[in-house]
């Protein structure tokens, strides 16, 4: 049965591209997915496997990233038609550019000096409640938390002076991004007292609940408060200060656990171009990932959290 070939295109879909602008301790972040199709005279690949009207794929997200660095970000509609403009009008064999672009979008964490480097993602997280009333033993546990809290630190984490085996081939670094996204459960001291005394009412006799919202908030005030200002060595000591501020600040909570995926982003190499890389153009990796997790204990606290309601996989 003959064929013909119908519609087609190819490119590099989902490049994402993270553009990290420097005013000084002041910096802006656009965080992008790019996907591109191409199209046009492309028919001799298909039906012969000639390769000689193929732009490689690789190419296209090569430069994605090269424009990051040489002309910035302003917009996506303009980053987008940059793009576009270059392929069509610098490839006679392409004759259509489609660029689709996703941004996501980011909020500066309040920090107490200038606000600078520090970021939460917009409009991913969930809050999260388990509460489990032991009638025989009259306990009660409350377990507050939240996940899919998306952070961001454009400068002040370093990671060396690991161990290096066979195998090790990370390099050091002084100056890096440190992503992660916050997936935490603390437990409540609280013992089912109404704040009234005892009397028999099937409520525990010890102090009132507390308001569990504003208990809420200011947990998570400070989980974004230290990571926002601690200086990281590495994200298992982000994690320490975060759930030890929130454990120290919180005079209910007698015990967090944090799990927190190391979303890790790489410097572009932009060398074979010509172009250098001084911390403004990272490759957004979205797995595999780094998966730091610990609970931290009121001194003298037994751990109860389940470690099944924050693990990741
Ligand atoms: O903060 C980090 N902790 C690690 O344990 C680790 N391992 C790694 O490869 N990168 C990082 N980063």
């Amino acid at each position: 049965m003959p064929t013909v070939l119908g519609q087609n295109q190819y490119g590099k879909a989902e490049t994402r591209v993270v553009r990290v602008t420097r005013d000084g301790p002041v910096h802006h972040i656009r965080d992008l997915s790019v996907s591109i199709a191409l199209s046009g005279t492309m028919d001799e690949v298909h039906l012969s496997g000639s390769n000689a009207r193929v732009l490689p794929t690789d190419t296209t997200k090569n430069t994605v990233f090269a424009f990051a660095k040489e002309y910035g970000v302003a917009s996506p509609e303009e980053f987008a038609a940059r793009l576009a403009r270059h392929f069509v009008t610098g490839q006679e064999s392409i004759r259509t550019a489609r660029v689709r672009v996703e941004e996501y979008a980011w909020d500066r964490i309040p920090t107490p000096g200038p606000a600078g480097h520090s970021f939460v993602r917009r409009g991913r997280e969930t809050r999260t409640a388990q509460v489990t009333f032991d009638g025989a033993g009259g306990r009660w546990q409350v377990l507050s938390g939240l996940k899919g809290l998306t952070v961001m630190n454009t400068t002040d984490s370093e990671f060396h002076g690991y161990v290096k085996d066979r195998y090790t081939t990370l390099p050091e670094t002084r100056d890096r991004i440190l992503a992660t996204e916050v997936n935490a459960c603390w437990r409540h001291a609280w013992d089912g007292g109404d704040g009234e005394g005892g009397g028999g009412d099937g409520v525990g006799d010890g102090a009132a609940p507390p308001d569990w919202d504003g208990s809420w908030e200011r947990t998570r005030g400070h989980l974004l408060a230290a990571f926002a200002e601690t200086y990281s060595l590495s994200l298992q000591q982000t994690l320490y200060a975060m759930g030890s501020r929130a454990v120290e600040h919180g005079p209910g909570i007698d015990e967090i656990r944090l799990s927190l995926p190391n979303k890790h982003h790489f410097l572009a190499d932009l060398k074979p171009f010509g172009l250098g890389n001084d911390n403004e153009v990272y490759y957004a990796a979205d797995r595999p990932y780094g998966l730091i997790e610990a609970t931290v204990l009121r001194d003298g606290a037994e751990a109860a959290v389940p470690q099944e309601l924050t693990n990741l996989p």
